[in-house]
């Protein structure tokens, strides 16, 4: 439970088996959150993400950003990223995270998503240069969107709406077994931030 939002029980698991998601709800304040929306809009280096499909390289229209406490490479979708040095607005959101989930992280991904348009598509983030079963922990900023789990094999789903700054964490073997997503949608057409902390591999 938190100052800000006296209903999210943080300590639910919003998964019925194989995994842990907990929903920790807005934690901060709306104008905190606005000034980071606009901070981070400002200052990360946003660039278009490329991805490799079928052996096509795609730009995306969704921008990305990679930061970490080391020149990290990271690769996903057969495409490599070297991790850019904390600035000072991850620092703080990654120690106000670190403190909300008590677990520690090391690189950060962000996704820019300009409206509703733009998503992501059914994944798990088990890439072999993140630590296996290590927390990520998800913060979102601006417009409201859904964020769907799928279960691999029963198929199963559970939506969960993620607020204006509102944190996620996805622990345990959540990834293993369970994909996600974020659905594009045409109810929304302002943008998006979301950052999800998480630990390389060392
Ligand atoms: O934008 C989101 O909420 C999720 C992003 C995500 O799944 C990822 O970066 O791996
Ligand atoms: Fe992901």
């Amino acid at each position: 439970m938190t100052l800000f939002d006296f209903d999210t029980d943080h300590t639910k698991n919003w998964l019925p088996k194989d995994g842990m998601v907990n929903y920790y709800g807005k934690i901060l304040p709306l104008e905190h959150a606005n000034a980071y929306f606009d901070d981070l809009l400002k200052t990360i280096a946003w660039q278009q993400d490329e991805v490799v499909i079928y052996g096509k390289r795609i730009r995306t229209k969704r921008k990305v950003a990679w930061y970490g406490d080391r020149a990290f490479k990271y690769t996903y979708a057969n495409t490599t990223k070297k991790a850019l040095p904390w600035p000072q607005t991850l620092i703080a959101l990654k120690a106000l995270t670190e403190q909300h989930t008590k677990a520690t992280y090391n690189a950060c991904l962000l996704n820019l998503y300009h409206t509703g348009n733009e998503g992501m598509s059914w994944h798990c983030d088990a890439e072999p240069d993140l630590k296996k079963e290590a927390p990520i922990a998800s913060l979102s900023f601006g417009a409201q969107r859904k964020f769907s789990f799928k279960h691999k094999q029963t198929k199963e789903r559970v939506d969960i709406f993620l607020e204006h700054g509102s944190l996620l964490l996805m622990t345990g073997s959540t990834q293993t077994h369970w994909l996600h997503s974020l659905p594009p949608t045409k109810k929304v057409t302002s943008p998006r931030i979301n950052l999800t902390f998480r630990t390389i591999t060392t």
